[in-house]
């Protein structure tokens, strides 16, 4: 008979599965559950996943397609495509028992159907208090265990008595966990890194210089920022890990699949070419620019540049994306 775990993942996508080799390593009994019998299977056998191949498993990380199992940790993280997360709990939740206190989802996106962060649609699910950690976190690399640093953002409602102990019971040696209250600001932050880098990739893609990128990195945080903190978010959050940590990652770093999608479109493939490149991992900004451009509109916020890779996604040109943004009416920084 198992052992109970210590932490349920429901996903075992790159990420939920370096979370878990990384606190599986450090001394928890992790439980990693897919929806999708093929990866149970391929995952159970292989003890590795394909994406992460310098990280074998260890031994008290297990791999489920039973949710039961996954169930029975007393923290549950979800760690799903943002687009499908909530169907995927509103099934889940169907078999599940009360959910434990707290839940925490490190997915980045923002709802096409309703506009709202993962953490505003799940509390209305689970009914529990819903918390996100994100950052500027490669799963490779996370997996391979080089040091990062990561933001565990919890609400108000998670006492800081609470939200220490998490603090602690997740982070290790190798990944450096820092604690926030700016729940919206945190998600709003990995999503819009993700549109921003695919318009970085653009650039590169173009080969259009190192200044164009670092034009388009510091403007894209302004763009950030303007939406974060018209829906509530604070500045702070936009010059951390979450925010300016995760969009220079993300924008310069080669393994980025935003970054690269956006490159493969500048070199001239379609949308449809670059995506299947990909070979079905997630690209969350071509999900998140018309949903970030919908709040913007709703809040008075202008946003140049995804406004522009919303246009690339709908298949305009890529040059002609740039020469809109470089002859926009001059302003002040
Ligand atoms: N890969 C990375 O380096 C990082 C990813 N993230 C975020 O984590 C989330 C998951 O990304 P990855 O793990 O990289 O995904 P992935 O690209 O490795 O693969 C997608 C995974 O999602 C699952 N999935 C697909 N459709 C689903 C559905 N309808 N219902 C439930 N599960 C489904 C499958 O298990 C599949 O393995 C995304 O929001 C991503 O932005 C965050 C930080 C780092
Ligand atoms: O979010 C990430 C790193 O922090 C991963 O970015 P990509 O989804 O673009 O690969």
């Amino acid at each position: 008979m198992p052992s109970r775990p210590d932490i349920g993942i429901f996903g075992s996508g790159a990420w939920g599965t370096a979370l878990g080799i990384t606190w599986a390593r450090a001394g928890a009994d992790v439980i990693l559950w897919s929806g999708f019998p093929e990866e149970v299977a391929q995952l159970s056998a292989g003890r590795c996943h394909p994406r992460l191949k310098d990280a074998p498993f260890p031994d008290s990380l297990r791999v489920t397609g039973e949710a039961t199992e996954a169930f029975s940790a007393p923290l549950w993280i979800s760690a799903m495509p943002t687009q499908a997360t909530p169907d995927a709990w509103r099934r889940l939740r169907a078999e599940a028992p009360a959910p434990p206190e707290l839940v925490i989802h490190v997915s980045k996106g923002i709802l096409q159907s309703t506009h709202q962060t993962l953490t505003q649609a799940l509390t209305g699910v689970l009914d529990v208090p819903v918390g996100a950690l994100s950052g500027p976190t490669f799963a490779d690399e996370v997996a391979r265990g080089v040091p990062s640093a990561i933001v565990l953002a919890l609400p108000p409602s998670v006492p800081d008595a609470r939200a220490q102990a998490l603090q602690v019971r997740l982070a290790s040696e190798r990944l450096r966990i820092y604690l926030s209250r700016d729940v919206v600001g945190t998600e709003l932050c990995g999503a819009l890194k993700n549109v921003l880098a695919i318009a970085a990739g653009l650039v590169d893609g173009l080969k259009l210089g190192y200044n164009a990128r670092a034009a388009l990195i510091t403007r894209g945080l302004a763009e950030m920022a303007r939406l974060v903190e018209a829906l509530g978010g604070q500045s702070s959050t936009v010059m951390g890990l979450a925010g300016m940590g995760d969009l220079l990652l993300t924008a310069t770093g080669p393994q980025s699949r935003n970054r690269t999608f956006g490159e493969l479109v500048g070199k001239g493939q379609s949308v449809e070419a670059a995506r299947d490149a990909l070979g079905g991992q997630i690209i969350e900004g071509m999900f998140t620019t018309q949903a970030a451009l919908a709040l913007a509109a709703e809040v008075g916020v202008e946003l140049p540049i995804a406004n522009e890779v919303q246009r690339l996604l709908n298949g305009e040109s890529p040059k002609e994306a740039v020469q809109r943004l470089m002859t926009r009416e001059l302003k002040s920084e």
